[in-house]
């Protein structure tokens, strides 16, 4: 497939081998989600899904906010849609932010400022965030008569930050900042305005060292493990990932590489 040059939504960049770096493009309206970009979301995330030799995705935003979640300039219409067609325009935004978290390789959330309503459910898609001192959050949602059953939201927020705090979150509107985020694991780490996109891309440089069959399969099992009910189920996920990877080309040359105290070349075969 050849990469299209121009995203009217976001732009694709690829500062290096193995990394691309999603920006959303609307600064003027806080990065704010249209159909467009749900449109656009969906496809790159296919996109780069099929690609090899990808190792990490990293997200963000331009000017000062992550995104400010649904374009409210867009909300007028939607009260003249027919319920199903409204079931049709969730469903759009549902399966792009779907698509983001399904990239079968790690995508780290540089949260560069406010990640509100569906810009919220859009940074919990991603694996890991990573904040400036700007980045704050809010469950924007109830403020305007939605739920926070939203994108996702209320299926990541009490495995991430617990059911009580997701609960004080999700009722309450109240925004969280950077670094109430860190402490609650809502970000990993907050680092310095200037830095959070070199921050981002070292910890994709350090991703990227690793055997990229042994990374994606440990997010297969990561997040395949929160859905099961049972340890044993856990268990038989696992099993059967380690023995898929002990039959490819990355095992052998780790070990190999130790014994012969080299950097391992890794393929993901
Ligand atoms: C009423 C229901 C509408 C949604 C219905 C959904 C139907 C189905 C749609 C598909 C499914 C998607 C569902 C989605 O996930 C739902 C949501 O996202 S709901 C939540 C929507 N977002 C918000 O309520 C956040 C609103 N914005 C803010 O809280 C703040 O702007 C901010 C993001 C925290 C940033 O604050 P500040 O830094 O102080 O900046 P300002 O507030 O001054 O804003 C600057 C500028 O940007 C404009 N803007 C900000 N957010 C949005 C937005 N979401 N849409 C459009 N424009 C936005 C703001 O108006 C200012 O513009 P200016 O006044 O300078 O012209």
């Amino acid at each position: 497939m050849t990469e299209p040059t121009t995203w009217e939504t976001f732009t694709l960049d690829r500062p290096e081998p193995g990394i691309a770096v999603v920006t959303l493009n609307r600064p003027e309206r806080m990065n704010s989600m249209t159909n467009t970009m749900f449109v656009e979301l969906e496809r790159v995330a296919l996109q780069l899904d099929h690609e090899h030799d990808l190792r990490v995705v990293i997200l963000t935003g331009a000017g000062k906010a992550f995104c400010g979640g649904f374009d409210l300039d867009d909300a007028d219409g939607l009260s003249s849609m027919t319920p199903m067609g409204m079931l049709d325009q969730q469903e759009l935004a549902a399966r792009a932010l779907s698509a983001i978290r399904s990239i079968r390789v790690p995508v780290i959330a540089a949260v560069n400022g406010a990640a509100a309503g569906g810009g919220l459910s859009l940074s919990l898609a991603a694996d890991i965030r990573i904040g400036s001192p700007a980045a704050r959050f809010n469950a924007a949602f109830v403020r305007i008569g939605l739920s926070a059953g939203d994108l996702g939201a209320s299926w990541h927020l009490p495995r991430l930050i617990g059911p009580a705090r997701a609960a004080e979150f999700a009722y309450t509107g109240r925004f969280i900042e950077a670094v109430e985020a860190e402490s609650l694991g809502l970000l990993n780490a907050v680092v310095p305005a200037e830095s959070l996109l070199d921050e981002a891309l070292a910890m994709a440089r350090l991703i990227s060292a690793n055997s990229p069959a042994g990374v994606q399969l440990s997010k297969r099992a990561l997040h395949a493990n929160m859905e099961v009910s049972s340890y044993a189920a856990a268990l038989e996920l696992e099993n059967r990932g380690q023995a898929l990877l002990t039959r490819g080309d990355d095992m052998p040359e780790a070990l190999a590489a130790f014994k012969e105290k080299r950097t391992p070349k890794f393929t993901g075969r």
